[in-house]
């Protein structure tokens, strides 16, 4: 693709963005890395090194007790509090969302950042089983100003055959004045501590740099739905050879959804979809375990932020298909006020079930066929529903679709890693080059916000 450099800086950075979701957008482009014993913090945590041969699987420290962990943090400098961040209190969940909304992505434009909702929150991290003292965050004393904040949700999870009571950690962030003055460790040691209490040792946390080692890694992949809104906006450029017309023609998705028998996910299919997940994860070799109440939180208790659907005919629900919405607000533009962005997230299909091998040639072209007509169709919910990109990770079964239905390769990668575990990598979905491995596929089931 040719473009002229200032939309060619754009686009980059609009593909970082998207990228982003995790995160130093610097240092997205795989594989810089530091010498283990360089990671000063994280070489004294129960992490695996890099060259680390695993043969058994499990803890690294599996000697630890929860009576013995402090009852106190770790002190902060003087002009700093610890606090739990109380959700259920409209003016703190606020003051999280302005902490991300402004601090979450890196834009030296100042040209867009994400638009997390309240709802956004509510839904993730108040699921079932949520705590309130795992919300953690750090105050101005002087002014009460919220400026970190890191968060756990509980979580089962299963590493191939073994299951673990665990957490997964997400939205660590720092306040853009603050950075690059080691908070990150003392706020990792506090959700630790805080969890540690609880008698859950092992997490779940993904990033876009490398750390201390990655169980898995997978791509994003980008599926413009509103091309031209992505051109006007600035953030898209021509390519050399193509004009407006071919580009809108080659993204333009039908108009109507081709799957008989999709419809929004109802209450009343819960136990079947319930059903149908689970054996459709049991193919992973990383998955978070759901509980039907955590299910029925997950896809169901949402409206605006995640939309499941369902395939029935005759009764049968042959598939489930989930994506969920996290906007940005564009800075400064006379036109747009917003990007709207789909994430692809858990789906479900019984094309394959009768192939006990996943990788059955029969089965994987059956799968093959079904997933791209159903993402397909969800793309065009997405579109429906005034989004402008969706984008995917090259985990689960993605790979067999990613290409077919003209998802571009991003230029992020986003790094599974669990704590307190040892494992044998898992496969993200990429070949060697970095291309969407449509053989070999993922065995990364979870999917994380
Ligand atoms: C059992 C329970 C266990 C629970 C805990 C499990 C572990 C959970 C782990 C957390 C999972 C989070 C999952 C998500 O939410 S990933 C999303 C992360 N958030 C963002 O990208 C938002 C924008 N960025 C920021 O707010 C800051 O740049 C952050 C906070 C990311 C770093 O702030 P800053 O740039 O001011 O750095 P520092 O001076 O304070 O600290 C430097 C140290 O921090 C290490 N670092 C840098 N980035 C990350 C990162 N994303 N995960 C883990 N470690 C990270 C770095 O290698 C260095 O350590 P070492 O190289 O010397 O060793």
């Amino acid at each position: 693709m040719s473009q002229d450099p200032e939309q060619a800086k754009k686009l980059e950075a609009l593909l970082k963005m998207l990228a982003i979701s995790k995160g130093d957008t610097s240092k997205l482009t795989q594989p810089q890395r530091k010498q283990f014993e360089e990671y000063k913090f994280w070489k004294t945590q129960p992490v695996s090194r890099f060259d680390d041969k695993v043969d058994d699987e499990g803890p690294i420290n599996s000697s630890q007790r929860s009576e013995d962990v402090p009852d106190e943090p770790l002190p902060l400098l003087d002009e700093f509090q610890w606090c739990t961040v109380d959700l259920t209190d409209p003016e703190q969940l606020d003051d999280v969302f302005i902490l991300l909304n402004e601090n979450y992505v890196e834009d030296q434009d100042a040209t867009f950042r994400f638009n997390y909702s309240r709802e956004f929150f509510n839904w993730s991290l108040k699921g079932p089983g949520w705590r309130k003292d795992w919300h953690v965050g750090v105050r101005t004393k002087q002014s009460g100003r919220l400026v970190a904040f890191i968060s756990a949700v509980p979580a089962t999870l299963r590493v191939r055959n073994k299951l673990i009571k665990s957490v997964e950690i997400n939205f660590l962030c720092i306040h853009k004045k603050l950075r690059a003055k080691r908070l990150t460790p003392i706020l990792i040691k506090e959700v630790t501590r805080r969890v540690n209490k609880q008698d859950i040792w092992q997490a779940l946390y993904t990033a876009g740099v490398v750390l201390p080692s990655p169980t898995a890694t997978c791509r994003y992949a980008h599926r413009p739905l509103n091309w031209s809104k992505l051109y006007e906006v600035g953030f898209t450029g021509l390519p050399a050879n193509a004009s407006k017309t071919q580009m809108i023609a080659k993204y333009t998705l039908p108009k109507e959804t081709d799957t008989a028998g999709l419809r929004p996910m109802e209450e009343k299919d819960v136990d079947k979809v319930f059903e149908l997940l689970n054996k459709y994860q049991s193919r992973f070799d990383l998955i978070q375990v759901f509980t039907k109440e955590e299910f029925k939180h997950v896809f169901l208790s949402s409206k605006n932020v995640v939309y499941s659907y369902v395939v029935e005919n005759n009764g049968i629900i042959t598939d489930f298909v989930s994506f969920y919405s996290l906007p940005f607000t564009v800075l400064n533009n006379p036109n747009y006020r917003e990007l709207g962005i789909g994430y692809l997230f858990y789906y479900a299909s019984d094309a394959d079930f009768e192939y006990p091998d996943r990788f059955h040639p029969e089965g994987s072209s059956k799968l093959r066929k079904r997933l791209n007509r159903l993402i397909s169709d969800v793309c065009i919910k997405a579109r429906d529903l005034k989004m402008d990109v969706f984008n995917a990770m090259s985990c689960q079964d993605n790979s067999l679709f990613l290409d077919d239905l003209k998802f571009g390769p991003g230029d992020g990668f986003l790094n599974f890693y669990l704590f307190n575990y040892k494992v044998r990598p898992i496969a993200g979905g990429l070949r060697k080059d970095n291309s969407f491995d449509t053989e070999k596929r993922s065995s990364v089931g979870v999917v994380m916000l």
